[in-house]
């Protein structure tokens, strides 16, 4: 493999999903799903399990894995490990894409994987595929295709409305169990516009600015795993459930 995130050289399955999110996730699509999702499906799982469930699950978005979503979690996590990373940045590594277990709740994976961005304000340039968003109603509407849209500068993204999909839900799921920081990086990782590539500085605050250096290194973790040996799940099992209770009750909504 030469580079990751390679979307010029992209397959069909790539640019297809791609075209399908930036034309259905508008500011409407993204309130209702959130008020539909607040409290989860209300069904009581263990971390491990949610993790050991997503085996079959393979990301239509990503040109750079093949691999199922539990080896991408456990490759993500035993790199952080290895480099020392602080427990909770480990823990990150393994559940943060926890969130696309939508996909067995009958979400299409447009709704629920692909890099995330601001609805509710202009679609930046700096969004991979950006030039699919001239077919979503929200670019045509001027209260929502300017500047700040329906946001003030500096507001903060805890305040503003992403493109709905596995960050935003599982965020909501865990945000009472764990650190701010853990919390923030799986809200925020599949922002790529603004941790890459700089966008949208002006919906920033002072928690963002703080934050960022956290995403950027767990950022490592999540996208230069991809390449690396398959992990033996037997293996690592007693760490990673250890590590687990440390955080969380044995159950949590889902
Ligand atoms: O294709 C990937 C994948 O869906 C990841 O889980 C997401 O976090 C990335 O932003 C995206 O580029
Ligand atoms: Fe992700
Ligand atoms: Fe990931």
């Amino acid at each position: 493999m030469t580079a990751f995130r390679d979307y010029a050289s992209a397959p069909p399955q790539v640019v297809a999903l791609y075209k399908t999110n930036h034309e259905k996730q508008t500011l409407d699509y993204v309130l209702q799903t959130k008020e539909r999702l607040k409290d989860g499906f209300g069904k009581r799982l263990g971390i491990w399990k949610v993790l050991e469930m997503l085996d079959s699950l393979v990301d239509e978005s990503d040109p750079d894995t093949e691999s199922a979503q539990t080896q991408h979690a456990l490759q993500s996590a035993e790199k952080a490990r290895r480099d020392k990373q602080p427990r909770w940045m480990v823990l990150a590594c393994l559940i943060h894409d926890l969130g696309k277990m939508l996909c067995l709740h009958g979400f299409e994976q447009w709704s629920v994987v692909g890099d995330t961005f601001p609805v509710g304000i202009k679609h930046s340039e700096k969004i991979v595929f950006s030039e699919f968003f001239s077919e979503n109603p929200d670019s045509r509407n001027p209260k929502l295709n300017s500047k700040l849209g329906i946001y003030s500068e500096g507001c903060g993204l805890a305040n503003v409305h992403m493109s709905y999909g596995h960050d935003e839900y599982l965020y909501n799921v865990v945000k009472d169990y764990v650190p701010q920081e853990m919390a923030y990086v799986i809200r925020f990782h599949s922002f790529y516009a603004w941790h890459k590539e700089g966008a949208y500085q002006e919906l920033l605050d002072d928690t963002d600015r703080r934050m960022l250096p956290h995403l950027l290194a767990f950022n490592k973790y999540d996208l230069y795993s991809k390449s690396e040996a398959l992990v033996d799940v037997e293996s690592v099992r007693d760490y990673y459930t250890e590590l687990i209770n440390e955080f969380f009750p044995a159950e949590i909504v889902f």
